[in-house]
């Protein structure tokens, strides 16, 4: 009896270890935090910028400055409570409970009432006990990247960040945010879900990110997204920002991720030169 292909296959490597890296939508979400020093104060700000309704418990005599400083900018979304945390009834209604205490005990003691209520906690103290960690992040608007080491090497993360930002030019999230724009604004023209008209709208939206360059996206104002829009979706093509400027010709549209006839052609010629040139060579010596 012949084997199931699955069973045939070779194995893949190993995709277990790791763990979910996910973008975390906390907007209006009810976050407590507890504690309120150096490690309390990155929370904030982390919690902060997903929108997020933040309630700190921490007595003031242990504030950190930053923390102060948050507290003090942002009365609309944090509520500050100088006290120590109480039991239970703290993470009643809460979304995430996130401790930054110098009490590991205390963390254990929250760790397990979350728990038990089915709250998502992170313990800056205890990663056994963490529903998720944080990681190193670099932020440019909407371009939001997380280096994780899964629990292995905080340092190393927080290093590993640097050499990715100075891959980074800057303008991306510029860039991105244009992209978004011009998303926003096909979807208007062809809306709908799935079906033929949002696999074509996806190809389109694809195509136009694979051809222009990160810094010719920067340049999608309102104007010469309209014309991308009249002169590409409308018309099934996808123009280069020089078309659309009318600095180069309108025929020849590049195909994403097709390799230019040209390029196809520079071995071959290449090939033949070198052949011929050898010939002659030989040739060459042969009459001496
Ligand atoms: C598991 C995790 C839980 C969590 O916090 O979610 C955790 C746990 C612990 N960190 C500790 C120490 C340090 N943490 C940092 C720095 C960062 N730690 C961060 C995340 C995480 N730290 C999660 C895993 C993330 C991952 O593995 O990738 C970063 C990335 C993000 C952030 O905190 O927001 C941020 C860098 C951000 C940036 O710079 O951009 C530094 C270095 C520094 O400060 O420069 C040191 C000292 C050096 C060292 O230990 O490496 C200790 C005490 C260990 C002890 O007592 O010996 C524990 C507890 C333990 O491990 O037991
Ligand atoms: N995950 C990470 O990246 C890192 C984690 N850590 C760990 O994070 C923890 C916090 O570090 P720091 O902010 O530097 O400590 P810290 O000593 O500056 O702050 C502790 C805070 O907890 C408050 N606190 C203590 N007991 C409390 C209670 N019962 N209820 C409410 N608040 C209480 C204190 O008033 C203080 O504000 C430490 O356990 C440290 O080992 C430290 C560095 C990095």
């Amino acid at each position: 009896m012949s084997e199931p292909a699955c069973a045939r296959a070779t194995p893949s490597p190993a995709i277990s270890g790791g763990s979910l890296l996910i973008a975390w939508q906390l907007k209006d979400k009810n976050v407590l935090i507890v504690g309120g020093g150096e490690v309390a104060s990155q929370r904030i700000e982390s919690v902060l910028t997903a929108d997020a309704l933040i309630t700190i418990l921490s007595p003031a005599r242990g504030l950190h400055a930053r923390t102060k400083q948050l507290i003090d900018a942002h009365a609309a979304r944090i509520t500050y409570y100088d006290r120590r945390f109480s039991g239970p009834a703290e993470i009643h209604k809460m979304d995430m409970v996130l401790t930054a205490l110098d009490d590991v005990n205390i963390s254990r003691e929250i760790c397990e009432m979350c728990r038990k209520a089915k709250v998502p906690v992170n313990a800056a103290d205890i990663p056994d006990l963490c529903d998720f960690y944080f990681g190193a992040q670099i932020r440019d608007g909407p371009l939001q990247i997380m280096i994780s080491t899964n629990g292995n090497g905080p340092r190393m993360a927080a290093l590993m960040k640097k050499r990715i930002q100075s891959a980074l030019s800057g303008t991306e999230g510029g860039a991105i945010e244009k992209v978004g724009v011009l998303r926003t604004q096909l979807k208007e023209r062809a809306p709908g879900v799935g079906g033929p008209l949002g696999r074509k709208r996806m190809k389109w939206m694809s195509e136009v990110c694979n051809i222009w360059q990160v810094d010719e996206l920067t340049q999608l104002d309102e104007h010469t997204i309209i014309k991308l829009l009249d002169e590409g979706w409308e018309k099934d093509r996808v123009p280069t920002l020089d078309q659309l400027k009318g600095q180069q010709k309108w025929h020849g549209f590049r195909p994403s991720q097709s390799i230019p006839s040209s390029t196809l052609w520079l071995p071959v010629i290449g090939s033949f030169a070198l052949g011929a040139g050898c010939t002659a060579l030989v040739f060459l010596a042969r009459k001496k």
